[in-house]
Formats: structure tokens, sequence, C-alpha cells
């Protein structure tokens, strides 16, 4: 046991000397006891953090520890839960799925940075002040028509999003439309091949139902293909595919072979045939990145009559990729970046030409292959679209997880609606000092505890203004409801109005236009949207010229193939073994004609590919524009 070094000053002594002493004095050793009060505070916030990052490590989240106990503390606050209803007659359904974080990411120690709290999703940026050292969460909103968390499994995502399609196309003789878009890596396949399955046996049960109740055969027809780098390839055939537009103006895609398919066990095995052989690359995100999108078409036919009784297209996207991502990609894999993108940028202003009213509004779906082939999911009046974004979960995505949900949200021209839902986005969690640097001021008290309540959050989120919040900020609409992203533009020009049951005469060119001029409108930043319409002006140029050459190639090798066995005819007319007579001008004119033909082959391809290089040159020079304004 200590002793008191100094025996005659016993404790009671010092107290009674205390209070001999000058406020001056009482001051200091108020100061002295608050800052001894301050150190404590923080050594037990130290030992806290310190626990937190043992913990996480060993519950498999080793990312930044400040960001997850802030993410973790807006999660824990009170809030109105909501359940999933099914959108009953939506022309368009938007939903968010959020996939785990994996293995990879966590060794990289990346975190999660999305709430999904079912209609909404958050996407907490997580962000250091001017200071450098001060962290700070800014929470992104956005309202859907359903949001699924990690923990929501296939069966729950199809259960509000494909079946209510499947009856639909049964009861109302519907074309229904499942799209699976989103970042690469994001999930994607994962949520489409799951509603393919469920699908599949749905699919048969109706169309025993319908035999039953309706005494009427039905027979499923599937066709499933491709589009990749702007072709057209059965994934069923392995075949090239053309697309043409009919006089009616009727989008046919020339040989596309259409299976009939008997069972449950037949339509797995034929949609698992037809996933494997997609056109896959690694990127920077997954190895295994499927760069096409998929359709897969589910025809419902009447067995006599084989006339389409409904129809359900399952589409897998390719995966977007920031232009960040595709830098230190080859040509290659640039032009199928930009493809990918211009497609996803002509398929969202088809959906918002849809969701702006119909009738009077020209659908720009000649803008890509992609639309193109869509196009009667956008014209038809029976048509039904679900959209599911998929997004990462972490933070090194969040700012492409912004722009999915972004292409989400504008797809609707009116967003969702927020229902009287308590719009935790205007809480602003207080920033966090880094406790591993010394507090801004010795003399301010440390940062509070974390975890206020709601009510303390929701008033300083008041009194501070919302300052932080970005350009997804909660504004009222002139019906007073509540939406995400106050940003609204007009669709149409006076121009592009048309009529969608008239012969409509645009080209893709005019459609290519309409999709800029929509974007250009959206992010006003008129330049750069310039170099983005010249990029897919480019990439578009280059893909064809690259098709002519590769052709033009093939014909070149034919001919020279057929010139080959002329000359080795012509050789032996002169010099075969029983040749004793022979006229040798005959000889050196002929040559001298397949020569000169040969010649003309090569000139003419030569500069076919020289004109090709310079095009790829062109590529090089607009291919420096960022790619990411797509959404
Ligand atoms: N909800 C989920 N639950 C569990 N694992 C998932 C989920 N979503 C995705 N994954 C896994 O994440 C990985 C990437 O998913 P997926 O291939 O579906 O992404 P994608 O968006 O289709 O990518 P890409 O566009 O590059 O093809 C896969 O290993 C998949 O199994």
């Amino acid at each position: 046991m200590r002793r008191n070094s100094n025996p005659r000053v016993t404790p009671t002594a010092k107290v009674k000397c205390l209070k001999g002493k000058t406020p001056t004095t009482l001051a200091i050793a108020e100061i002295e006891k608050n800052r001894e009060d301050r150190r404590k505070a923080m050594a037990q916030v130290k030992k806290e953090r310190e626990q937190d990052i043992l913990n996480n490590e060993r519950n498999g989240t080793p990312g930044d520890v400040d960001f997850q106990r802030m993410i973790k503390q807006f999660r824990e606050q009170d809030h109105q839960e909501f359940r999933h209803t099914s959108k009953g007659d939506t022309k368009i359904t938007i939903c968010v799925r959020k996939r785990p974080v994996n293995k990879r990411e966590v060794r990289v120690k990346d975190y999660d940075c999305v709430t999904c709290w079912h209609p909404k999703v958050f996407i907490h940026d997580c962000k250091l002040k001017v200071d450098g050292i001060t962290k700070y969460l800014d929470s992104n909103a956005f309202v859907f028509d359903h949001s699924f968390d990690e923990n929501t499994t296939n069966a729950t995502v199809y259960k509000y999003t494909a079946q209510p399609l499947i009856q639909f196309i049964f009861n109302e003789g519907g074309l229904a439309t499942v799209f699976a878009y989103g970042q690469t890596g994001s999930g994607k396949t994962y949520t489409m091949e799951g509603i393919q399955s469920q699908a599949a046996e749905d699919l048969f049960v109706e169309i025993d139902k319908w035999q039953l109740q309706h005494g009427i055969v039905l027979e499923l027809w599937m066709s499933f293909y491709e589009i990749y780098g702007g072709q057209c390839q059965d994934l069923l055939r392995q075949k090239r595919l053309t697309i043409r537009e009919d006089g009616n103006g009727e989008v046919q895609i020339v040989d596309l072979d259409e299976v009939k398919i008997h069972s449950e066990a037949e339509l797995l095995q034929t949609m698992q045939r037809g996933n494997a052989l997609r056109t896959t690359h690694a990127t920077e995100m997954n190895d295994q990145s499927s760069r096409s999108h998929s359709i897969c078409q589910l025809n419902i036919r009447e067995a006599t009559t084989m006339k389409l009784h409904g129809k359900l297209s399952l589409i897998d996207l390719a995966g977007s990729e920031r232009g960040a991502d595709t830098k230190s990609h080859n040509r290659q894999r640039r032009m199928e970046s930009a493809e990918i993108n211009k497609s996803l940028l002509a398929l969202k202003e088809c959906f918002r030409a849809l969701d702006s009213g119909g009738r009077g509004t020209h659908i720009p779906f000649r803008a890509s292959k992609l639309t193109q082939v869509l196009k009667d999911s956008f014209v038809n009046a029976k048509a039904r679209t679900v959209m599911i974004a998929a997004v990462s979960p972490c933070a090194s995505s969040a700012d492409h997880t912004i722009n999915t949900l972004r292409y989400a949200d504008r797809v609707k021209e009116k967003p969702v609606s927020n229902d009287g839902f308590i719009d935790p986005m205007q809480i602003k969690l207080k920033p966090l000092q880094n406790s591993s640097s010394p507090p801004s001021s010795p003399e301010k008290p440390p940062p509070p505890p974390l975890g206020n309540s709601l009510a303390d959050l929701m008033s300083e989120a008041v009194t501070r203004n919302l300052t932080n919040l970005s350009v997804h900020d909660v504004e009222n609409d002139d019906d007073g409801s509540s939406y995400s992203d106050g940003e609204h533009f007009d669709y149409a020009s006076p121009t592009e109005v048309d009529h969608p049951d008239r012969k409509d005469s645009t080209s893709s060119q005019d459609d290519i236009k309409v999709v800029h001029h929509a974007l250009r409108n959206q992010t006003q930043e008129g330049e750069d949207d310039h170099s983005l319409e010249e990029l897919h002006e480019v990439v578009q140029t280059l893909y064809e010229e690259q098709e002519n050459l590769l052709s033009s190639h093939m014909t070149a090798i034919q001919e020279n193939a057929e010139l080959l066995t002329e000359e080795g005819m012509l050789l032996s007319q002169v010099q075969g073994e029983m040749v004793v007579d022979y006229d040798i001008d005959v000889y050196a004119s002929r040559l001298d004609a397949i020569l000169a033909k040969k010649e003309a082959t090569i000139k003419r391809l030569r500069a076919q590919l020289a004109q090709f290089r310079q095009r790829c040159a062109e590529e090089v020079v607009a291919g420096r524009v960022e790619q990411v304004p797509f959404y």
C-alpha cells in the first residue's frame, strides 16, 4: 500500500486548505479538473474505439472503424418499418437490391455503407471535413417501389418483382419485362438467375391451370440471345443474328431460334445453357463479368394456332463501369464499355418516355440495338416493366452506387412517393473526431458520445439547416408529396413528339441525338456531353467499320483461294508431266489478269484497313472523355 508522502497533510487538511483559497485558485483547480475529466473521457473513447476495431476484425468487418460506428449509429435510430406489398398494375416498378459484402472486399478492408429500409435506400458517403481529420457521414436517400437488403432471399425478390407479372401475362395477355441493372459485380446475374428458376416453376403451374380452367392448351416457347458490342448472337444456337425493321415498323430478329419447352426441368436446363454461353470478361470488380445484355424470352403461345398469348422477357443487362475503371482497358474493352453505357443511356430514355405518359411521346428506341429489340416492351399498350437495380454495399463503390440509384430514380418521370415515411435523411450525424488525433480545441468538451436520441438529432438537423444535403435533397412536388432527387426535366422537345401508333420515320441517328439531348438537359454540362455523343458516334462507326473490315478480309481470303486454284491449274497446263504443247502467251496474259485481281483486292483491303486504323486513332482521342455520365 502506498503511504502518504507528506504525513503532515491529511486529506481533511487538504480540503480545509482549499477552502481558504482565492476564487482564481479555485477557477484554476476547476479547469484542471475539467481537463482531467476530458482526458479520461478521451481515454475511454479511445479504449472503446480500439475495442470496436477488435470486434470488427472478429466479426469480419475490418474497415474504417469510425465510419462504421457512424453508420451503425444511423441504423440504430428508430424508423418506421414498411412491409413489401405488391405494386398492382403499375406500368414500371423500380426496385433496388443490395448484395452482401464479399470476401475480396473484406480482404481490402472495404465496408458496408448502404442501408436499405424499404422503400428507402441510403448511401452513406463517408467524408472528411476540410481539417482533414474530422469524419462525417453524408447520407443520400432515395425512395423506390421496393428496396431489398443484403439478407433478402431470391424468393422474396421474385415474389415482389416478377411473380405479379406472371399473373399479368396469363390473365391479361400482357408483355412483361424484368431488367437487372447495375454496376459490374453488383449481383444482377445472381438476381436474374434466381428469377429465372422461380419463374420456370410458376410458368408451368399457370399453363396447367389455364388448361384446367379454360380448356385451352398453352405452350412455352423460348428464345435466348445476347447483344454484345452492338451485335446480336443466338445463345441457344451460337449464331450471329441480324436485326431488321420491316416496312410496318416491326423489329425482326432474323433467324432467331425459338424452341418449344416441355417441362420446368427442360426450361431450367436451357436457361443454364444460355447463361453459360454469355460473353464474359474480367473487370475491376468481377472476374467473370457478363459484358453482354442477355435477353431470355419466354413466349406463351396457344398450341393450336401458335398465337402469342403473353410474353415474359428476363433481361440481365451488361454491368456498367466507371470511367476510372476503364482507364487501363485495351481498345476492345473501352469500346465495349462505351457501347454498354450508350445502350443503358438509350434504355433509360426509353423508360422515361414510356413513363411520362405515352401517347404523345416519341420513344427513341432506335438509339441502340438493345432498345430496338425491346421496342415491344416500350410501345405495346399491354406492356409492364420491372427494373431491379443491383448495388454493391461497399464504400469504395459508393459513387457508382449513387449513379445506379440516380439512373433508377430517373427511369420514372415522377419518382416514387414517400408515403409519409419519416425521413431519416433529415438527420445529420455529428461529425466524429478522429480519436487518433488530439481534440481540436483543448478548452472545448470532447465530442458527444455516439448514440444521441432521434429527437436530438432531428432538432440538430433543423438548426444546422441541412447544409450537407447534396442533389438528393428531399423536395416537395406540386401535390405535396416528397420525393428524392429534386431535379425535374422536360423530356420531349417539340420536334420529338410523335404518336406511337403512327409509322415512325426517325433513324437511329435521330434517336441517338434525342438521347444525348435528354442527357444534356439532365446534366447541364453541354460540352462534356457533346464529347460523349462524339465518343458514342466514333465507337458506333468503329464497330461498323470493324465488321466491314472483317467481312472484306474474309471475302479477300475466299477470292485468293479461288485465284490460287486457278494459278495451280494454269501452271499445270504449262508444266504438267504430260504437257508437250502449250501457249506461253495465253499463260502470261492469264497470270497477269490473276495478279492484277490479287493486287486490286490487296489495295482495297489496305485502304479499308488504313481507314479503320484512322478511326482507331479517333477513338483514342474521343475515349479520353469521362464515360460516367450515362446515368
Ligand atoms: N444477394 C446476393 N447474395 C449472395 N451473393 C451474391 C448476391 N448478389 C451477388 N452475389 C455474389 O456476388 C458476385 C457477383 O454477382 P453477379 O455475378 O451476379 O454480379 P453482376 O452484377 O452480374 O456482375 P457483372 O455485371 O460483372 O456480370 C457473385 O459471386 C454472386 O454469387
